[in-house]
């Protein structure tokens, strides 16, 4: 199976220097990996370029690692130089996570290729018409949210009139439904929403601060990861 095929996005990890309150990213990351979170996402708006490739390396490493590297996902956030130049030097990366803004999907899947992910954060304005109408064949899964508030990302879910638009329950439902690809939801996302987003039908949840920012990252991530089992209609029960 290729990896597009086998892509399981539903406990899925952003993480960069600027979210851990100063410890390791690797050690959070290490953990997530451990209890089963599925997709790991290197993000980070200050990191240079060579810290990137680190950070992709060692994450890469850490699946490896933990024997994993064929059912965890690792992507880069918006920085196709990065994936470029980590597969060159020979490190696992399996591909990106573009916005809006970013470099177009079309361009990053022509240079990573048809054995890559490439996901997208869906367009905040209109978001149901666009998930019905936009052309999917270059995408792996839609990121979608905010479901709450969130001061990791401030700007996130901002409308054409300034305005952060949060995502209901309901709406989130209707996205599942009409999407053609996997729909991953994250922005605010805390243990607490997990039954109701797990029922909403989408693929998984991603979170920042939930795990980077918690007292006990490795704990907070295994609670995160058996509250989706239990929840998810579509998950493995392996856990209960
Ligand atoms: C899984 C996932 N979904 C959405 C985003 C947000 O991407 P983007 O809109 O490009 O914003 P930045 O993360 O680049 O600030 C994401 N990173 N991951
Ligand atoms: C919506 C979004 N997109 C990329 S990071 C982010 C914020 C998620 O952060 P948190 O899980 O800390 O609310
Ligand atoms: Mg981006």
């Amino acid at each position: 199976m290729s990896i597009r095929e086998k892509l399981d996005i539903s406990a899925y990890l952003v993480v960069g220097p600027e979210n851990t309150k100063g410890r390791p990213v690797m050690t959070i990351i290490k953990d997530a990996i451990e209890v089963g979170f599925t997709c790991i996402q290197i993000r980070s708006k200050v990191a240079s370029a060579k810290e990137m490739i680190k950070l992709t390396q060692q994450a890469s490493e850490a699946i490896a690692g933990a024997g994993k590297s064929e059912e965890v996902t690792l992507l880069v956030n918006d920085r196709l130089d990065v994936v470029l130049a980590a597969r060159k030097q020979g490190i696992k990366v399996d591909g990106i996570h573009v916005g809006q803004e970013d470099i177009p999907v079309e361009v990053c899947r022509e240079y990573l290729g048809e054995n890559s992910i490439v996901g997208l954060s869906a367009r905040t304005h209109e978001m149901l018409e666009y998930i019905k109408t936009v052309d999917v064949s270059q995408i792996d899964y839609f990121g979608i949210g905010p479901l709450h508030e969130t001061s990791t990302k401030p700007d996130c879910g901002l409308d054409l009139d300034g305005k952060v638009i949060t995502r209901s329950f309901e709406e989130i439902s209707k996205i599942a439904k009409l999407s053609p690809i996997p729909v991953v939801v994250g922005g605010g996302v805390k243990l607490i929403d997990i039954p109701q987003l797990a029922k909403t039908g989408v693929d998984g949840f991603f979170v920042v601060s939930a795990v980077a920012e918690a007292d006990d990252p490795k704990q907070a991530a295994d609670d995160l990861v058996r509250a989706w089992k239990l929840y998810a209609p579509k998950a493995h029960k392996d856990l209960q």
